[in-house]
């Protein structure tokens, strides 16, 4: 589903922002990737969506590949890929319900469709009760619940959440993620970044991989497998 390999990102001024990292996330998996401030997380979010190509190496995303990829490709990878941010990146001028039907209309989907898809998303993150709240009349919580919900509404094969939980106190970060887990329980792949290192131990059956000056140093995956072998 991911496969990133012998991967290097350098950036002009900042110098190597990733060295040589390899990952591979298989379908239905939920991973962390965590790690410090600038060691990396976004930077491999940001090369996922092909928003940027690596430096060296291959990115490898629901089959388009970074060496391969067209411009004009580009579109139909990200309708593959939901994103989901700290900062929510709601509209403000639209309510929760015109907030995810954007993302069906900027698609194509036919408008009979529109309506009865966002009653459905609404109600699997549990805010058909808020469609017509504004996001200013939301919480933090119930905001990043709608970008989930945007971020599902073109069934995309694979949710990339960069600290979603970032903005949250420590309840609503934990209804945000039982939310995550509900979704990757149904078969979506999932890639979080995360600084809620309480977040990570509180679920130690899920993959996590550390990411430190651009390399992973740690991939539990990798760690079982030694342990196994040991
Ligand atoms: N657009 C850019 N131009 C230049 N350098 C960049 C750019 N984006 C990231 N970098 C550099 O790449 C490195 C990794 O940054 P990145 O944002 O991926 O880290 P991060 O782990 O996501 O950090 P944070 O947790 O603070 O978001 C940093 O040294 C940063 O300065």
């Amino acid at each position: 589903m991911i496969r990133l390999t012998s991967v290097y990102k350098e950036y002009p001024r900042s110098g190597t922002a990733l060295r040589d990292v390899t990952l591979n996330v298989g379908k239905g998996e939920l991973v962390f990737l965590t790690g410090h401030s600038g060691a990396g997380k976004s930077t491999v979010m940001r090369l996922l969506q092909m928003a940027e190509l690596p430096s060296g190496g291959e990115v490898r995303v629901s089959g388009f590949s970074s060496k391969l990829i067209r411009r004009r490709e580009i579109p139909q990878l990200r309708r593959k890929i939901g994103v989901v941010f700290q900062d929510f990146r709601l509209l403000r001028d639209r309510t929760a319900e015109e907030n995810v039907a954007f993302a069906l209309e900027v698609t194509g989907t036919k408008r009979p469709l529109i309506g009865p898809r966002v009653n459905k998303l609404l109600t699997q993150v549990g805010l058909a009760h808020k469609a017509r709240a504004y996001p200013d009349e939301l919480s933090g919580g119930e905001r990043q619940r709608v970008a989930v919900a945007r971020a599902l509404a073109n069934e995309p094969l694979v949710l990339l959440a960069d600290e979603p939980t970032g903005n949250l106190d420590e309840w609503a970060a934990k209804g945000v993620f039982e939310l995550f887990r509900e979704i990757n329980a149904m078969g979506m792949t999932i890639l979080m970044a995360t600084h809620d290192l309480d977040l990570v131990r509180a679920h130690p059956e899920y993959r996590v991989v550390e990411l430190s000056q651009g390399s992973v140093v740690y991939d539990s995956a990798a760690a079982a497998v030694e342990a196994g072998s040991a």
